[in-house]
């Protein structure tokens, strides 16, 4: 950030011109409401066209198939054009964080996810983890606290599968006893004590275990290497975006598009008969979904909180662009870090340890949805404790419709451009 004079108020050449047909007219005369015609507003340049937008974008509404993965781009690390530019801020260490309470929250998309509230020893937020499926848990909400019930556990949301009235334990071995389950459930079992909307287990026939469950209090597992990288979104807060229907900027959308990915059936193994692919297709809201976590940073305006963002869209709409607002403010383009975000993704066994190695020996990582380059170093952490292996673009989806849907006009026509243009973001396909 510039070092400006305490005194001094910043000042930058508007990027739209000042109108003159304002001088020499009464007041009355001056119709301050009235805004330029839009020929007359700088308008985004060409860069941010849909043109750019690739034809067989995994994101078109049209044909596309139940079980369509996200197309993603493999991320070297460091990648020459990441580490170039001016590298992002690291953390030393990485803060600690623990998941409070973590409830089953139905959605409007039929889909359920599991919403994770974290303290942290660095700042008083409630971050977020927004879970989809059932392979990603969290050591620190599944670790035993001292003194407490098991109706305790499951009011703070440390159990296996789904509450039911009537449910006693939080724990598999309880509920292995109680449905007279004398040997370890089959991973099976397990899936299905995991399904939406199950009710109480019936007993299960005795298996080998897949040893996930085993130690009672932590059953954080690795997972499973058949469903490629997990998908990871971080995400930041955005009011005005994700709430009161902003058309400033596509942070709302984005959010839904993650939640969307995240919800799609699991990729169907190669070796899976096509005529039982066409079944499971027909049935695909059926399918386990393929899960992932969106990472919910209270990070609001790019980290310089809301009424500050707010100061920022007034500058914008006196001719300023994104970045150079929050300069004029005083704050740094972008305030933003993502140690917290690091440390959620440890605690939810996404790291490069737990995940553990594939087939070829290779370190297993995470597939991240971003367009930001800084994200994808920034969230490995300082030592790499995570691993991003792909990266998954976050397209407009006016862009990918042909206009059809998606957030739209010149405010969020110019934020895109200098994202692209100022914040590099790798949004031109
Ligand atoms: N200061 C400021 N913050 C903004 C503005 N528009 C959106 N934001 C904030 O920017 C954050 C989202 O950042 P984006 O730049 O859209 O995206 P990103 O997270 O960097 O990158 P992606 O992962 O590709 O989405 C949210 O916290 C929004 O509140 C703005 O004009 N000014």
């Amino acid at each position: 950030m510039p070092d400006y004079p305490a005194h001094a108020s910043p000042a930058f050449p508007a990027a739209a011109p000042p109108r003159p047909e304002l001088r020499d007219r009464t007041v009355s005369e001056l119709r301050l409401n009235d805004r330029p015609p839009l020929q007359q507003q700088e308008v985004a340049p060409p860069l941010v066209s849909p043109a750019v937008t690739p034809p067989d974008s995994p994101f078109h509404a049209g044909g596309q198939r139940p079980d369509r993965q996200p197309r993603s781009i493999p991320v070297s690390s460091p990648s020459p054009s990441e580490t170039e530019e001016e590298p992002p801020t690291l953390l030393q260490r990485l803060p600690k964080v623990w998941c409070e309470v973590r409830a089953r929250i139905p959605t409007t998309t039929g889909q359920e996810m599991f919403l994770h509230l974290y303290h942290n020893d660095v700042d008083e937020k409630e971050h977020l983890a927004i879970v989809f499926g059932p392979h990603i848990r969290s050591r620190s909400l599944d670790a035993p606290r001292p003194g407490e019930t098991e109706r305790d556990r499951m009011i703070r949301g440390a159990y296996v599968g789904t509450l039911f009235p009537g449910r006693t334990s939080s724990r598999v071995e309880q509920i292995r006893k109680d449905a007279g389950v004398s040997s370890r459930p089959s991973a099976g079992y397990l899936s299905a004590l995991n399904a939406p909307g199950h009710g109480p287990p019936s007993p299960a026939p005795s298996e080998q275990a897949d040893g996930r469950e085993e130690e009672e209090g932590d059953i954080a597992g690795s997972y499973p290497l058949e469903l490629g990288p997990p998908m990871v979104r971080i995400h930041s807060e955005c009011y005005t975006g994700e709430t009161v229907w902003s058309a400033r900027c596509d942070c709302g959308e984005q959010l839904d598009e993650a939640a969307r990915l995240m919800s799609l059936p699991a990729p169907t193994p190669a070796s899976t008969p096509s005529n039982e692919v066409s079944e499971l297709h027909a049935n695909s809201e059926r399918l386990p979904s393929c899960g992932g976590v969106i990472v919910y940073l209270r990070q609001e305006g790019r980290g310089i909180g809301l009424g500050e963002k707010l100061k920022a869209y007034n500058l914008q709409d006196l001719g300023h662009d994104t970045m150079e607002a929050n300069l004029l403010l005083r704050h740094p383009g972008d305030a933003r870090s993502y140690g917290l975000a690091t440390a959620m993704l440890l605690d939810l066994g996404l790291d490069r340890k737990t995940l553990g190695q594939d087939h070829l020996g290779q370190d297993r990582g995470i597939k991240l949805l971003t367009n930001n380059p800084d994200k994808v170093r920034a969230v490995e952490g300082p030592n790499r404790e995570v691993k991003v292996i792909e990266r998954v673009p976050m397209v407009p989806l006016h862009w990918t419709t042909g206009g059809e849907k998606g957030v739209h006009g010149p405010e969020v026509e110019r934020y895109l451009a200098t994202k692209i243009e100022k914040f590099k973001h790798m949004l031109s396909g």
